[in-house]
């Protein structure tokens, strides 16, 4: 049996991020067609602050707007043992973390060292295709209507609004790089974690942690942090701060429900460090919640 915590802490507003702005900028569309492959980019990166997760548990109080309902509901899970079958579809891998931590980029590096292993999941929007896009490659480019349709029938893991404009990862999206013997890497926000963590889906949950800010201020002495407007920019010691206390709270609300804790202190060991928990997440036996294995209800 595995403890569940009844706490609900309110976490900070997420930023919104340029991809749309770089985006514009030209900056994908610069890069060359191998590089530019669908599922490279956080898939939510413009609308954090309006994202919603599919799993529709009332939250624990109007300020909370995570789905700690269920937690609260249920302290405890009950756990089974489970290897997953070689002939069975992969387990989905939800990566987390405070923005800034580094999610992206080594999901990005794991997609782009080993793309014939690694995919992500193609996300949906209502906003118009540019020039140099493709639906089904960098976006599914749906209308309004169909999108709404997909949110009331429960399609989306996450979806959120920007500019207007409605972005979203399906679970269909997803299963297609499953039943592609691929596995599946996103990034979701702590909310939506619920949403993963299904029979169907059976998502492995990596929370992708700073190290000690010291570390962080050595290890980022060169990185830019992706910014709301226009440019990036190098870190400051407040953006450490911020990624350390945001982690607090993401680990002291959810760290129940993750299933491996990487610390993000130089990019190679992370990724080798990343790689390995995926290997032993496929091939190796893994507590999951029991009602995976029997499903009864909706999970
Ligand atoms: N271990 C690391 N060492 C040095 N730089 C890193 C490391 N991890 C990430 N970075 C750099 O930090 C910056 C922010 O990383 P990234 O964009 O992946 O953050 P994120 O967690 O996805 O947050 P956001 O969604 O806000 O972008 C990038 O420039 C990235 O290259």
């Amino acid at each position: 049996m595995m403890a569940i915590d009844d706490k609900c802490v309110e976490t900070d507003e997420e930023t919104f991020e340029s991809e749309e702005l770089r985006e514009e900028e030209g900056e994908f569309s610069n890069n060359i067609e191998g590089v530019y492959l669908a599922g490279f980019r956080r898939s939510l990166r413009l609308c954090r602050k309006r994202s919603h997760s599919s799993s529709h548990q009332q939250p624990c109080n109007p300020r909370c707007p995570s789905s700690c309902y269920s937690t609260l509901a249920n302290p405890f899970e009950e756990v089974v043992r489970y290897q997953r079958h070689p002939d069975d579809t992969h387990r989905l891998i939800a990566l987390l973390g405070p923005s800034g931590v580094g999610v992206n980029e080594l999901r990005r590096r794991l997609i782009e060292i080993n793309p014939n292993t690694f995919h992500g999941a193609v996300p949906h929007t209502t906003r118009l295709p540019k020039t140099y896009e493709e639906s089904g490659r960098e976006y599914h480019f749906i209308s309004k209507e169909l999108f709404e349709k997909m949110v009331y029938t429960h399609r989306f893991l996450e979806y959120g609004e920007y500019k207007g404009n409605m972005y979203g990862t399906s679970i269909d999206a997803v299963k297609e790089v499953l039943k592609s013997g691929k596995i599946c890497v996103i990034d979701i926000e702590p909310h939506a974690i619920h949403s993963v963590r299904t029979h169907e889906l059976k998502a492995y949950v990596i929370f992708v942690k700073p190290p000690s800010n010291a570390r962080m201020k050595q290890t980022r002495k060169n990185a830019q942090l992706i910014t709301d407007y226009y440019v990036n920019r190098p870190f400051k010691v407040e953006d450490f701060q911020e990624i350390e206390d945001s982690a607090k709270k993401m680990e002291h609300q959810y760290c129940q429900l993750f299933d491996n804790v990487i610390v993000n202190d130089g990019l190679q060991d992370s990724c080798v460090q990343l790689l390995t928990t995926i290997r032993r997440a496929q091939d190796e036996p893994q507590w999951v919640p029991a009602s995976w294995l029997c499903p009864t209800d909706k999970s």
